[in-house]
């Protein structure tokens, strides 16, 4: 009996042990790897309140168009009525609440300035603490270390941070056409790519035979060198991958999930690790990939949170999906609309490369035109 897809998912969070392995990398080194701890703020930024503008700052006075310039030693606090001259990102003496940019300025003498009526006091100065405040979370554990939140880090002087290991990954390809050479291995490598956009590492790519000895002896070494197996094909009821997963000799954690495509799809586990069984047919094993191996790859790696996000999009065309299941139909997005693929049939080989994600859809048997859907981008990096 199929279990259904969040029972499956539940399955993979709570019988799967993510990898509390760490390191410690240079900030760029780290670019992408998941962080293994909340990164806090050491100190206020900025340190003192600094001037966005080449000009003046004034101690304003209202109704005042004339302020005398000072020049240094300044007194402290710089009295109503005066102003400095002050360069961008300069700190900005006491007293001094606005800053005129020197563009604005109506008349300059060497010690006078006038300006217009409509200046207003408050403008231009950032504001100590105002880019982040002492103890700010600046990073979470379990995010992912894109360029911007690099920002955040390098303006504290952080130059290193601790993440977690990036998970081993290893495939085993089944069937006898790829042994053969009939066909070529496109789903291996299809995988593995994805995986190493997600941050994975993939450490080996192996063909076998529909055959059970053969498996398991791969299987076995497999999961010895690597912290996550996939195994694509021969989930067809007769097919070798399938049967040592009824006979329970690999016992399934799940086998069968009421998802289409990618029904047949399993999750053992060998030795304490992960084994995903995807079928071979190319679409029903990457969308399988997406629905169940990206999830086991966020766990793994301990990113947060442990679905990738989606985006709402508005539905272009009327889909048929198949009822009772979670449907996971490709497709185009712009960010606000969504066009299904013109074919996505499980066997389909080459869809994917014309489509940028694509929605689920949960026991629906009609999605019509206007309708609401959830889109997962596969854009990298993804959004996270
Ligand atoms: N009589 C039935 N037939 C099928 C059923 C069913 O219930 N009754 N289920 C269908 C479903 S659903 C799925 S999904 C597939 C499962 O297929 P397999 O995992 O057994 O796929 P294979 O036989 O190994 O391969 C099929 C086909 O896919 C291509 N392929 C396989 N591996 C690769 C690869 N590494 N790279 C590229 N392409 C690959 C190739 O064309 C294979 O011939 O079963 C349905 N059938
Ligand atoms: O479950 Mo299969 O992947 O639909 O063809």
């Amino acid at each position: 009996m199929p279990i259904s897809y969040h029972e499956a998912l539940c399955l993979i969070h709570t019988r799967v042990q993510p990898l509390h392995v760490k390191q410690t990398l240079p900030l760029l080194k780290a670019l992408h790897r998941i962080s293994s701890r909340d990164i806090c703020a050491k100190m206020a930024l900025p340190t003192y309140p600094m001037s966005l503008k080449e000009g003046y700052g004034i101690a304003f006075a209202s109704n005042t168009t004339c302020y005398r310039l000072l020049t240094p030693p300044y007194p402290n606090p710089i009295p109503v009525g005066f102003g400095v001259k002050m360069c961008t990102g300069e700190s900005v003496p006491q007293g001094i609440n606005t800053i005129i940019p020197e563009e604005e300025v109506l008349n300059q003498t060497d010690d006078t300035i006038h300006i217009g009526l409509h200046a207003n006091p408050f403008t231009h100065i950032k504001k100590e603490g105002e880019d982040s405040e002492k103890g700010d979370i600046l990073l979470a554990k379990g995010e992912r270390l894109s360029a911007q939140k690099i920002t955040a880090l390098a303006s504290q002087g952080i130059q290193t941070l601790c993440v977690f290991k990036k998970p081993t990954v290893s495939i085993l390809s089944i069937g006898a056409q790829l042994v053969r050479g009939e066909i070529y291995n496109s789903n291996a490598i299809s995988i593995a790519a994805r995986i190493m956009e997600l941050g994975g590492k993939v450490v080996d790519c192996i063909v076998c035979d529909d055959n059970e000895e053969a498996i398991l002896l791969n299987l076995s070494t497999l999961a010895e060198t690597s912290d996550f197996v996939i195994t694509t094909g021969a989930m067809s009821c007769e097919d070798s991958m399938c049967r040592l997963l009824e006979k329970r000799t690999l016992p399934p954690l799940f086998h069968h999930v009421r998802l289409a495509p990618a029904k047949p799809s399993a999750l053992s586990l060998l030795h304490s690790k992960p084994i995903l069984h995807l079928p071979g047919l190319p679409l029903s094993c990457m969308l399988g990939f997406e629905m169940l191996g990206v999830p086991l790859l966020r766990h793994l790696q301990m990113h947060l949170p442990f679905l990738p996000s989606f985006i709402s999009c508005i539905n272009q065309k009327r889909i048929t999906c198949k009822e009772d299941c979670v449907s996971a139909i490709p497709g185009r997005s712009d960010g606000s609309h969504f066009i299904s693929a013109p074919h996505y049939e499980a066997g389909r080989l080459t869809i994917l490369s014309q489509c940028n994600g694509y929605i689920l859809s949960e026991n629906r048997a009609i999605i019509e035109e206007g309708e609401e859907v959830s889109f997962f981008c596969f854009t990298y990096p993804p959004v996270s």
